[in-house]
């Protein structure tokens, strides 16, 4: 069973077309590291399987079914399913480990509310989100504010976020892009050791080619828009991505927009 299907999916911002007939599947349980040069929509294909950005053409199906058929209400239910880690944690600064943490259960409500559904959260949440802690080893931090964290120790509390959220799909945009390279290492670690033990599905971009080889099952390289390699993990050579990677930044996108039948030239 698929948990990701993406099937011709083109999206365009104004007249920038973005994702240009982009399709890729994702078996349940499979870790698919996403590669591709700046600006080739990396991002935008992450804020699509998450539903916060629209695509305009093509289908999309998480775990069967269709995004573009979801209410908003539905959406956000299916949001539940879909943990995200960002390059910039996405954290509450101003509040505990522990409260960033138990929002992950709580994650339908709103920020401002955080602290009072905290306090009011059952001790069986309580206890999950110190087991969460513990398993990305910060129990000692709960109640440390997260500002007062290094990077990678803000990366685990994401990571212990999407496990209190229950998360089936993780969606990772450039997880280690801020980090230095033994704590970026240490979270790649981490994340892949999380997800095997639940047999989670991911999604990750990374730019460290040299750190791709290395992780997930299978490697997948974008250029400008669409899936240029989709291959075992195994089988693709560091020289294969270089090569891939060359020449490639925000190249001359001409096509015609569905919505405006104009010649379309990308930055
Ligand atoms: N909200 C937006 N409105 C208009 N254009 C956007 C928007 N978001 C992204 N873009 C443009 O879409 C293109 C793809 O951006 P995207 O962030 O998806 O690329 P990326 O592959 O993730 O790049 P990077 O590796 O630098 O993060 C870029 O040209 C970018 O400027």
């Amino acid at each position: 069973m698929n948990a990701i299907a993406i099937n011709d999916v083109h999206k365009y911002y104004g007249q920038l077309h973005v994702l240009r007939g982009l399709t890729l599947d994702i078996p349940k349980g499979e870790c698919v590291i996403l590669l591709g040069a700046n600006g080739c929509g990396k991002s935008t294909l992450m804020r699509c399987l998450n539903g916060l950005a629209r695509y305009d053409c093509g289908d999309i199906h998480i775990f069967d079914e269709r995004l573009s058929q979801l209410s908003p209400s539905q959406l956000r239910t299916l949001r539940q399913k879909v943990g995200v880690v960002f390059q910039q944690f996405n954290l509450v600064q101003n509040v505990s480990v522990f409260q960033n943490v138990l929002y992950g259960a709580l994650g339908q409500q709103r920020f401002g509310l955080l602290t009072t559904l905290s306090c009011l959260a059952s001790q069986a949440l309580r206890e999950r989100a110190m087991s969460a802690l513990a398993r990305v080893g910060l129990a000692h931090k709960a109640q440390a504010n997260c500002r007062d964290l290094s990077g990678g120790q803000q990366q685990r509390v994401a990571i212990a976020r999407t496990l209190m959220q229950d998360a089936q799909i993780i969606i990772a945009d450039e997880p280690i892009a801020s980090l230095d390279p033994k704590a970026g290492r240490e979270i790649m670690d981490l994340l892949l050791e999380v997800v095997s033990e639940r047999g989670l599905t991911v999604l990750c971009t990374l730019h460290q080619l040299e750190l791709a080889q290395q992780y997930g099952d299978r490697i997948v390289v974008m250029k400008a828009g669409t899936v240029v390699l989709d291959s075992p993990r195994s089988t693709v050579s560091l020289n294969s991505m270089r090569e891939l990677y060359q020449g490639e930044t925000r190249v001359d996108q001409t096509s015609l927009s569905p919505n405006t039948r104009q010649p379309l030239r990308a930055i």
